[in-house]
C-alpha cells in the first residue's frame, strides 16, 4: 500500500514511492510538508515580556556593583567592570576543565567492555558486532550494491545521495578530528578493522555520526512500520553508546559526533543531487 508521504510532490520528478506489496523498500522523495508548527506561546522570545526584562535588568550584575558602590563601598571591594571582564574567562575555563573531568571520568567507568578482562569483558563480541553495523565500509558498500540494484529511479536517487552523504561525513569527521586532535582514551585497544590515519584521534565519534546521519536518512526517506523506526533509532542509540562501553571514546566525543550527524543530514538534503543535476554533471565530465 502506499505510504502517505507518497502523495507529496517529488522533487526530481520521479516516482516518490515503490510498491512494497512485494515486500520491497519503498522510498521517500526528499520534498515533504515540514511540520514545524509549535504552540503560539513557545514562540515568544523569553524576555519580551516588559516585567520579565525589568527584572532582570535589576538582576544584572553591573546594576548590582553599581549600586554597591553608590551604597559609598569606597574602600575598592566592589567589582569594576574590567573585574568582571577579566573574571568571566576564568570561570567559563574552570567550567570547562570540570567538564572534562567528569567527562573523562564517566566515560572510564563507562569502558567495561574496552578489553576481555574488563567487568563487562564478555559482551566485547556483541559491542564489536554493533561497531561493524555503524562502521563506513559496510555502509558505503551496501548502499553502493543497493544503488545498482535498483531499477527505479527514485531508488536511485535516494541511493545515490546516502553514497554521497557518507563520504561528505568521512571528510568532515576527518576534518574536526585532525583539528581537534583529541587522543583516544587510555584504555582504549586500538583494535578497529579499516581505519584512516586520523581516526587516531577521537573526536568525534565517526560511528556516532554515522548513526545519527544514517539514522535519520533511513527514517525520511524509507517508508517503515512503526516497530521498525523504533528498531532505527535503537541502532543510533546503541551504536552510540557501544563507542564509549569498547573504551573507544569520550562521552562528549559520542554526544557531539550526534550532533554533528544530526546536522549533517540537513547538509545532504541541502546538497541533494537529483538525476536532472547528476545528468547535467555527468554530461559536462562526458
Ligand atoms: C575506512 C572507512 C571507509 C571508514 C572508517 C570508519 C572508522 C573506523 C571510523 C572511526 O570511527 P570512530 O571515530 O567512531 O572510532
Amino acid at each position: 500500500m502506499p505510504s502517505p508521504k507518497a502523495k507529496n510532490p517529488v522533487r526530481s520528478g520521479g516516482s516518490p514511492v515503490l510498491g512494497s506489496s512485494n515486500g520491497r523498500y519503498e522510498f521517500m522523495s526528499l520534498t515533504k510538508p515540514l511540520n514545524r508548527s509549535s504552540p503560539p506561546h513557545l514562540h515568544q522570545r523569553q524576555g519580551s515580556d516588559p516585567t520579565t526584562a525589568r527584572l532582570r535588568a535589576s538582576e544584572s550584575p553591573t546594576r548590582r556593583r553599581g549600586s554597591s558602590s553608590s551604597t559609598g563601598s569606597g574602600s575598592g571591594q566592589g567589582l569594576s567592570e574590567e573585574d568582571g571582564i577579566r573574571l568571566n574567562p576564568s570561570f567559563i575555563r574552570v567550567a570547562l576543565s570540570s567538564l572534562l573531568a567528569i567527562d573523562l571520568w564517566m566515560s572510564k567507568r563507562l569502558g567495561v567492555c574496552a578489553c576481555e578482562d574488563s567487568s563487562w569483558g564478555s559482551v566485547r563480541p556483541l559491542m564489536k558486532l554493533i561497531e561493524i553495523s555503524g562502521h563506513g565500509i559496510p555502509w558505503l558498500a551496501g548502499t553502493a550494491y543497493c544503488l545498482y540494484k535498483s531499477d527505479s529511479a527514485t531508488g536511485q536517487e535516494v541511493m545515490l545521495n546516502l553514497f554521497m552523504g557518507l563520504l561528505l561525513d568521512l571528510v568532515l569527521v576527518g576534518i574536526v578530528k585532525a583539528v581537534v586532535r583529541r587522543r583516544r582514551p587510555t584504555h582504549n585497544r586500538m583494535d578497529m578493522f579499516a581505519t584512516f590515519s586520523v581516526d587516531r584521534y577521537s573526536f568525534p565519534s565517526g560511528h556516532a555520526t554515522r548513526a545519527a546521519m544514517c539514522g535519520r536518512f533511513l527514517l525520511a526517506h524509507l517508508v517503515l512500520a512503526a516497530p521498525l523506526r523504533v528498531l532505527v533509532l535503537l541502532w543510533a542509540a546503541l551504536v552510540g553508546l557501544s563507542r564509549v562501553l569498547l573504551g573507544r571514546h569520550n562521552v562528549t566525543d559520542v554526544m557531539f559526533g550526534f550532533w554533528m550527524g544530526y546536522c549533517q543530514y540537513n547538509l545532504v538534503e541541502m546538497l541533494w543531487l537529483s538525476p536532472q543535476t547528476l545528468q547535467g554533471l555527468l554530461g559536462q565530465l562526458a
